[in-house]
């Protein structure tokens, strides 16, 4: 196996539906499931907050997510736990600045796919020499999802990486709805990633049906 295709991954970032078990309104592979149905082309697992499960409940529930997204063609992420990753034999993992360093972990995931939230140009670089096939870029609007998220920024670093030629694919996050969208996409971002706007929706299907159209519409 070998490392991702920028290209490729630009089409996975699309439509990023990241949830844990206690984003939803319904037990989380029914989420996972409707929101593939309506559109989701890349789901992570991240199991944090008031209530996340822990040790074999939460590789139990990791595992019944992942064969469900085996089964729909969908690559299946996990944030922060890199050792869940590995014993799920998962397709990436995702890090933040404060996780465990981006050398060490792409030393252990060999070609799997390696995302990295970043909040400055110099952490795009560092990150990208390190090895992401992606970064996390936000939070563009003001999040409830994330307790110590950072102040929202907009697409003023989506943009300020674009004009420094940043290649690395970029997926935008926080506070995303299929409206506020396009103003995203046309900063430069490759897709939108979120959280509440499709577990916490009425209908999980048309959130994400929406969150797609909204991303495919902007030209
Ligand atoms: C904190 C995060 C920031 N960005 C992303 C992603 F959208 F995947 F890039 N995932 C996270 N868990
Ligand atoms: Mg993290």
């Amino acid at each position: 196996m070998s490392r991702i295709q920028s290209d490729v991954m630009r089409e996975l970032l699309k439509v990023y539906f990241i949830a844990g078990s206690v984003n939803g309104k319904k037990d989380l592979v029914s989420i996972v499931e409707e929101a593939i149905d309506g559109g989701v082309t890349l789901f992570q697992y991240r199991e944090k907050g008031n209530g996340a499960l822990t040790g074999d409940a939460k590789y139990e529930l990791a595992k019944r997510v992942q064969e469900l997204c085996k089964r729909k063609n969908i690559p299946f992420i996990v944030n922060d736990d890199v050792d869940l990753a590995l014993e799920l034999d998962a397709d990436g993992v995702h890090i933040g600045q404060e996780d465990e360093a981006a050398a060490s972990v792409r030393e252990k995931i060999g070609d799997k796919i390696l995302g990295i939230s970043v909040h400055t140009l110099e952490q795009a670089q560092k990150a990208a020499a390190q090895g992401a096939d992606y970064f996390g870029v936000g939070p563009i609007f003001s999040t409830q999802s994330k307790a110590d998220a950072r102040d929202a920024q907009g697409t003023a670093l989506i943009e300020l990486f674009k004009n420094h030629k940043i290649e690395t694919p970029i997926v935008a996050i926080g506070g995303i709805t299929a409206e506020n969208t396009p103003p995203i996409i046309k900063a430069g971002a490759d897709g939108v990633s979120v959280i509440s706007a499709i577990s916490q929706a009425d209908s999980v299907y048309e959130a994400a049906k929406k969150l797609k159209e909204a991303v495919f519409q902007t030209v």
